[in-house]
């Protein structure tokens, strides 16, 4: 006779649930000039600990995506999942980064980092010690007693990331936070989101237009086509961690750069 199996072997077997699933997940928005589909159709799973990125033309819905992975928009219909609990609400538990870092101009630096705490619970010395290890780690440790004015674009964006950061958050979701930076800040940003993702492994969406940003970050990378949209490639990036800018001469970066630009080219005109 087989022996039962004791609880912890039964779910040792079970593959882990995915940090994040969508299943047929659909978005229309009503507007007055009539209904909007956003997102006609898309499924996905990331696993624990992967970064995917999200690329696509314009308009194609990656950011309507990616508000509804934070439950800051709901599904018209489809489900997602993070860690297994279905999406019904925002994700408390999510850090987010957008394009505009969005930082009250009346605090410092530090407290900035530490304000996503402060509209939680009061600040312990434990927020205050782990804001001042991230701005260490995002090169701001001089600055943490400035205002965000005196600070450059691609410095706002790292106070954002510490902030985004500051909760331990379960999944990181970034929505083009560098695409109003110079190209050379640009680069740099790109290093650094590398670096320290290397040190914390979180999963993360990052939606880009940048296609050599996307390769460098990724581990996966989702291409939306136009509307109505749905997911038309899913990619893996074969290259090693942690990343080096030396991989871009890799002609296996350009060969996968190539293609993914065909691909969003290829996917075919708005209607
Ligand atoms: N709140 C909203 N109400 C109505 N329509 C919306 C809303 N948000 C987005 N849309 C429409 O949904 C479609 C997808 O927009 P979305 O911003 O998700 O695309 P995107 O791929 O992120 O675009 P971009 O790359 O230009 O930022 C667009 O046609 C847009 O006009």
């Amino acid at each position: 006779m087989m022996a039962a199996p004791v609880a912890g072997q039964a779910a040792a077997a079970r593959p882990p649930a995915s940090a994040i699933a969508a299943s047929g997940v659909r978005k229309v928005y009503s507007t007055a000039s009539g209904p909007v589909e956003a997102v006609a159709e898309a499924s996905f799973e990331i696993a624990q600990g992967e970064f995917v990125s999200i690329l696509g033309p314009s308009g194609c819905g990656k950011s309507t995506l990616m508000l509804m992975v934070a439950g800051l928009e709901a599904t018209t219909a489809g489900a997602i999942t993070v860690d297994g609990m279905p999406v019904t609400g925002p994700q408390i538990e999510a850090g987010m980064m957008f394009q505009d870092p969005t930082l009250l101009p009346w605090r410092s630096v530090l407290d900035n980092v530490l304000f996503p705490v402060f509209m939680s619970r009061t600040v312990t010395p434990e927020d205050r010690a782990r804001a001042e290890q991230l701005l260490r780690m995002v090169d701001l440790w001089p600055f943490r007693d400035k205002r965000p004015r005196e600070l450059s674009g691609g410095m706002r964006q790292r106070v954002a990331l510490a902030r985004a950061l500051i909760q331990d958050p379960g999944i990181l979701l970034m929505d083009e936070p560098f695409s109003a930076l110079d190209a050379i800040t640009r680069d740099e940003m790109g290093l650094s989101l590398a670096r320290i993702w290397d040190s914390s492994r979180k999963t993360a969406i990052f939606i880009t237009h940048s296609i050599r940003e996307a390769i460098f970050l990724s581990d996966r990378i989702l291409v939306m086509g136009r509307r109505p949209s749905t997911i038309i490639e899913d990619v893996r990036v074969p290259f090693p961690r942690p990343r080096r800018p030396e991989v871009e001469a890799d002609p296996a970066f350009n060969a996968l750069y190539l293609h993914l630009k065909a691909s969003i080219h290829r996917s075919p005109p708005l209607q």
